[in-house]
């Protein structure tokens, strides 16, 4: 398996200093900037768009950014955060129209592409797409918020993706998304993940280091 990758979800920093915010966590330690995108449509909250990734990359942020969308309709918008600076573009498959379509939109625009599921999304719309995916994440809570609790069966959904990935050859991400914290990212990790969002966990914590530091310890020693 590749080195394993943390992912701050921006959701739980602060909005109205989030340059400085983002360039504290990826100081901290942080591999990846993860940006949820909601549309209070798909998903029943509102919060940023490809301006403020935009602002981001204009600010010094070089650090991948792994743009999470839980907006309906998908297509319209992956352009716009193709020009904004996104690195990977994921999406909920059942929020498209047209899955493959919007899969090879992602890669056309030049950024990585991946399928989102929620925790009762069947994994059957990975089944003719492997070959176009760089990540797969599993939602271990419902999308819509952070703080909420990490949703148990994920385990075994994460060992089911993970199996699939191994078998197809193909070298896929999987990410998880929703609740991950210190006490419970090991347990994650054994199961198949390999790279981890979380918000609240580190963003509620005044130091950051400290935090990424424990999930490092963590992850170590499944590692090993
Ligand atoms: O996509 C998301 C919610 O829809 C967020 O990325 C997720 O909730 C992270 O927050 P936390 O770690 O606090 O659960
Ligand atoms: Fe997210």
């Amino acid at each position: 398996m590749r080195p394993f990758l943390i992912a701050p979800s921006i959701l739980s920093a602060d909005f109205a200093r989030l340059g400085e915010d983002v360039d504290a966590v990826l100081a901290a330690g942080a591999d990846v900037v993860h940006f949820d995108v909601m549309d209070n449509h798909y998903v029943p909250n509102l919060t940023i768009g490809p301006m403020v990734c935009q602002a981001l990359r204009n600010y010094g942020v070089t650090a991948d950014i792994d743009v999470h969308l839980m907006v309906k309709p998908v297509d319209r918008i992956i352009p716009d955060f193709a020009e904004a600076g996104a690195s990977i573009i994921t999406f909920h498959p059942e929020a498209s129209e047209h899955v493959d379509r919007t899969l090879q939109l992602i890669k056309e625009s030049g950024c990585k592409a991946g399928l989102v599921f929620n925790p009762a999304t069947p994994l059957h719309y990975l089944d003719h797409v492997m070959d176009k995916l760089d990540v797969i994440l599993l939602m271990s809570v419902n999308p819509g918020f952070g703080g909420q609790s990490f949703i148990p069966t994920t385990l075994d959904k994460l060992r089911q993706v993970r199996k699939l990935i191994d078998d197809s050859g193909y070298d896929i991400r999987l990410q998880v998304d929703g609740g991950v914290k210190v006490d419970n990212i090991g347990e994650i990790a054994a199961a198949g993940a390999d790279m981890f969002v979380a918000g609240s966990a580190i963003f509620n914590k005044p130091d950051y280091k400290a935090v990424i530091d424990e999930m490092r310890a963590e992850l170590a020693s499944v590692e090993a």
